[in-house]
């Protein structure tokens, strides 16, 4: 189908309180969404009404050009918070199970049950009680669950919680494999290093609002770079008044902040020799963490 995802405009309030205000994004088909925000934002609520769980107050959700109705919500692969398997089921039955609710037929269900067991780790607990399963197991089976029938979306809130590297490494490498099929991803998470490594764009949302969207590389670098110099004296203040140069702090390592789009680093360089030599130039943008930070407390 490879059709976007498009949250448009959804607003949600649960009595007094406003959980979503105008949330709207859209990911894109083989794109790798990261949605992040503090406890309570509203990433929950907002996957919820995706999945027509929860009904918005107003706004929409459509895959394409279509509103996603009964029909079009069985094309998509969904891992809740609050998790959803039968504890007294067994892995294969549970899977093969929900592929045919979402309607494939038994033989295909049970060969995509078992294929999907197998990738992620779980296929010898085939024949067990999911009760039975460490919680890392289990969060794989889940996965397994939000993939057995094929779907044209997947929407995952906070998979990785609760996961042991290898287990991290295989949940993100499946991603990137239906991402490459065509497929729009989002999921949420609190681990903001591995949003960063491996998702397209983000989102990051605080009080039911959307406060930063865009690709991470774009997130970190518009504000701005640090530049880190050592060397120079710092008995002069030699960057204060250079183009693009937003704050200084001076000391054994000069920290620059830097505008990418105003200031020029060989400028900036040329600047630095002229007061003594440079052991060390080099610019590094903010990690995602700091740039949550910075989003959230604004
Ligand atoms: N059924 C409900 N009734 C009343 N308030 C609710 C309900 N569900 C969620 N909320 C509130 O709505 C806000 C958004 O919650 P939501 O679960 O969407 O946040 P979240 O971003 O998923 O948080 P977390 O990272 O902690 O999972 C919170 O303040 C929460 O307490």
């Amino acid at each position: 189908m490879n059709a976007p995802l498009i949250v448009d405009g959804l607003h949600k309030r649960y009595g007094d309180l406003i959980a979503l205000r105008d949330m709207t994004f859209h990911v894109a088909p083989g794109e790798i969404f990261g949605f992040v925000g503090s406890n309570g934002a509203g990433k929950s609520t907002t996957m919820r009404i995706i999945l027509g769980v929860l009904a918005p107050d107003a706004g929409r959700v459509l895959i394409g050009e279509d509103v996603i109705d009964l029909d079009l919500r069985r094309r998509i692969g969904y891992m809740p918070e609050e998790r959803g398997l039968y504890p007294k089921m067994k892995v294969g039955e549970q899977l093969t199970f929900l592929a045919r609710l979402h309607g494939m037929e038994t033989a295909e269900a049970a060969e995509s049950a078992r294929r999907w067991a197998d990738r992620l780790g779980v296929g010898s607990r085939f024949d067990d009680d999911v009760a039975d399963l460490s919680l890392g197991n289990q969060q794989r089976v889940q996965l397994a669950a939000a993939l057995v029938h094929d779907p044209d979306v997947l929407v995952l809130d906070e998979p990785f919680s609760g996961l042991d590297p290898v287990a991290v490494d295989v949940m993100s490498d499946v991603l990137k494999e239906k991402a490459a099929e065509g497929i729009p991803v989002i999921f949420s998470s609190h681990q903001l290093d591995l949003v960063q490594r491996i998702c397209d764009r983000v989102g990051i949302i605080a009080r039911g609002e959307m406060r930063a969207l865009g690709t991470v590389e774009d997130l970190r670098t518009r504000s701005g770079l640090t530049l880190e110099v050592s060397g120079p004296r710092t008995d002069t203040a030699w960057a204060d008044h250079l183009p693009g140069v937003r704050d200084v702090e001076y000391g054994e390592t000069t920290r620059l902040l830097i505008d990418p789009q105003l200031a020029d680093d060989q400028q900036i360089l040329a600047a630095a020799l002229e007061h003594g030599p440079v052991h060390r130039f080099a610019t590094s943008a903010p990690s995602l963490t700091e740039l949550f930070r910075e989003v959230v407390s604004a």
